[in-house]
């Protein structure tokens, strides 16, 4: 919608013939935004190359576990120079990988050459024109501020940052954050356990964005603090509203099936579990919420958990060679 909005065709690839079919004939895309009318620039097909043929640019934003089958069935119709960029947050669980890995392996270029949007951006205000802030991440600036200039107009400002890793690490990581709030909402807990959960999440997930390489700064931005904002305290968060209902008590799949869209904190919470013992740094929210969803550990004694870990000092000392790295 933003791209329509700035005067660009728009060809979405769908796999369904019906979906499509909506979206051309009604405007409408009822079951993801309803009681929306979508611009007249908007095309839907299910043909691939007839979506991305003569494309100025290609928009991935597949879920993360589908990005790889994705590009693969984008890859024959991909030429070089056209710009790709990706919105998805997450990593691909078997190897850990963040997106633009999977997108530069499966297109065969170089990861400099991809792009990613994100920030805090539910689809549901941005396709009402309510103001949004964004960031696009690449190591080209020049890819960087072409992306930015596709998507920039007056209700969709968006900023440039070059640390492509840490935009994506922090996009990924704060959706398990989110379920972790929306689980202390569905508990019943207050505002109190909510801020709590917020800053010791982003303590915890910059603390491992900066060991795997990312610059300390891109968590405070919005790529970090802004999304995980929106994504632990709105009410259109899939990862907060899963995250109510399982703290609520309700089954894992039973959540799942009942939201019937992506829930990326379930993976996330996965994968960083393994990540979290590759780089041996300790993320205790994620590893409470992973041992609550993968081992059946009960909510509330998770919860007893963290808040009777030995004493800690709030603040850790960034190893100097992070702080070189980005300073000079
Ligand atoms: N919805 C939002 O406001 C935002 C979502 N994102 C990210 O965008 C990504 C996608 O999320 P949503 O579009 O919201 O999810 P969604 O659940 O609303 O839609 C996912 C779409 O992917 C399709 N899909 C599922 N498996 C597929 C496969 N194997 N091959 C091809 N298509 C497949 C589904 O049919 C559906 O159309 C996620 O990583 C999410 O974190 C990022 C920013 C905002
Ligand atoms: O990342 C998002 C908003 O910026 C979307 O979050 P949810 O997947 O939790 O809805």
């Amino acid at each position: 919608s933003v791209l329509a909005d700035n005067g660009h065709d728009v060809y979405m690839w769908t796999r369904s013939n019906e979906q499509a079919a909506e979206i051309n004939q009604q405007h409408t895309n009822a079951r993801y935004l309803p009681g929306i009318i979508l611009s007249e620039r908007i095309m839907a097909t299910s043909d691939m190359k007839e979506a991305v043929d003569d494309s100025q640019a290609i928009i991935i934003v597949a879920p993360s576990s589908a990005m790889r089958s994705v590009v693969q069935q984008l890859k024959p119709f991909y030429k070089k120079g056209t710009l790709i960029v990706h919105a998805t947050k997450g990593f691909e669980t078997a190897t850990l990988k963040r997106m633009s890995v999977v997108i530069s392996e499966e297109l065969g270029c170089p990861e400099g050459d991809i792009v990613v949007l994100s920030g805090p951006s539910h689809a549901e205000e941005v396709v009402q024109k309510k103001p949004t802030t964004t960031v696009v991440a690449s190591l080209n600036d020049e890819l960087a501020n072409r992306a930015r200039d596709l998507f920039m107009n007056v209700n969709f400002r968006v900023y440039t940052n070059r640390d492509l890793l840490g935009v994506e690490l922090a996009g990924a990581f704060k959706n398990i954050i989110a379920l972790g709030a929306g689980m202390s909402d569905g508990l019943g807990f207050g505002d109190n356990a909510k801020a709590a959960i917020i800053t010791r999440g982003l303590a915890e997930i910059s603390r491992i964005g900066v060991e795997m390489g990312a610059n300390p700064l891109t968590f405070s931005g919005l790529a970090g603090v802004g999304d995980l904002v929106v994504t632990a305290t709105s009410k259109h968060s899939r990862n907060w509203r899963a995250g109510y209902a399982l703290g609520q008590g309700k089954p894992l799949q039973e959540v799942l099936d009942a939201m019937g869209m992506v829930v990326e904190g379930i993976r996330t919470t996965e994968a960083a579990h393994a990540i979290s013992q590759k780089y041996n740094v300790q993320m205790p929210i994620a590893d409470q919420l992973y041992k609550v969803l993968f081992t059946g550990k009960d909510s509330r004694t998770a919860v007893e958990a963290l808040m009777g870990r030995d004493p800690k000092t709030e603040m850790e000392v960034m190893k100097l060679e992070t702080w070189e790295q980005w300073h000079t």
